[in-house]
């Protein structure tokens, strides 16, 4: 049978991405913040006015460590020039997000980011495609975090043998497995996306249209624009911080998420927690769909002592 020459795995896997350099400063820190919602609900909440301004005359401000996801960003026009590859870009969705932070992110670097494929599969109906992104502080050359980024390639799939579909992967499994626990969650948080709210995030570095564009949209198959998936997870990772670090952000080590369903700006996230040791599991949930949309763990380097 003739398979779909949507995808060349060799030229893919042998293929050597660009490293790239960008600098960001506390403005990019804080338009981030507020894209994931920080302050959105009280201006002067005390676990985060200080993402976005010097509280108390402190130094610098702070950083969210999902902040470091958006350094694996500046991947996305790259993909387009992959040899082997070829994909409708319109259809393409942010499927998986795993981030690794090792040091708490200066409020301003220059990043030096090192980019590899960690992954490709053959899912017929789609690929997934998975890069990591390694970034360095140049000034001391120290490793700041990792990302993969695993990207779901509707339309682009079917080009091995369906009865031994290609799958590489260069990872361990357990990175990304996880199970919502059956239990009552240990807290819950909602908060409300703004029908603007994607317009906001994409001011820390995502211009894809799909959450800008009203026919982009429909060309994907929505019925208008979408929420970056990294945004939902900026807000489901700040309910944990409030709910579970009582505000300290430096206690995330690393963090999983899959989206499982696309989510509209303006609609009401449900996040719900479990701790299990010193992992939270999470669930994020539209309300007004009643329908789970993200999930995933994040791992903590210890546990606030009031928990
Ligand atoms: C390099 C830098 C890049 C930066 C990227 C940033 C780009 C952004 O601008 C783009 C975005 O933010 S898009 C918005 C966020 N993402 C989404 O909304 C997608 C939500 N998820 C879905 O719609 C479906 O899960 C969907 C459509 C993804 C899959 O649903 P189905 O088609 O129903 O799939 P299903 O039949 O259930 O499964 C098929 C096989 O695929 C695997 N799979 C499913 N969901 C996955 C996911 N989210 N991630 C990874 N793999 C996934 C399944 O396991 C299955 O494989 P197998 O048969 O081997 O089990």
């Amino acid at each position: 049978m003739a398979h779909n020459s949507a995808c060349n795995p060799d030229l893919v896997l042998a293929h050597k991405f660009s490293e790239k350099t960008f600098t960001y400063t506390e403005r990019d820190v804080a338009v981030y913040a507020l894209g994931v919602g920080a302050c959105a609900r009280d201006a002067v909440d005390t676990d985060e006015l200080k993402y976005v301004y010097h509280e108390n005359g402190q130094q610098f401000i702070k950083v969210l460590p999902t902040f470091s996801a958006i350094f694996s960003v500046g991947g996305l026009p790259q993909l387009g020039a992959v040899p082997g590859l070829r994909f409708d870009k319109r259809l393409l969705l942010h499927g998986q997000q795993y981030i690794e932070i090792y040091k708490p992110l200066p409020a301003n670097a220059t990043i030096h980011n090192k980019v590899t494929l960690a992954g490709l599969h053959d899912k017929g109906k789609a690929s997934i495609l998975e890069l990591e992104t390694r970034s360095y502080e140049k000034e001391s050359g120290e490793l700041l975090s990792l990302n993969r980024t695993s990207v779901f390639l509707r339309g682009a799939g079917g080009f091995s043998d369906p009865s031994k579909p290609f799958t590489y992967s260069n990872y361990p499994v357990n990175q990304t497995s996880m199970k919502i626990p059956k239990t009552q969650p240990f807290a819950v948080f909602e908060d409300c996306t703004q029908p603007s709210q994607a317009l906001l995030y994409r001011l820390s570095g995502d211009y894809n249209p799909l959450h800008s564009d009203p026919m982009v949209g429909k060309a994907a198959g929505f019925s208008r624009p979408i929420l970056h998936g990294l945004c939902t997870l900026g807000f489901g990772v700040r309910a944990i911080i409030k709910c579970i670090c009582r505000g300290d952000q430096d206690m995330i080590k690393s963090i999983f998420a899959r989206f499982l369903l696309h989510v509209y700006p303006g609609e009401t996230l449900i996040t719900e927690m479990w701790l299990e040791d010193l992992r939270v599991i999470y669930l994020v949930k539209v309300k007004e769909r009643n329908r789970a949309v993200l999930s995933g763990y994040v791992q903590l380097h210890r546990l606030a002592a009031s928990l």
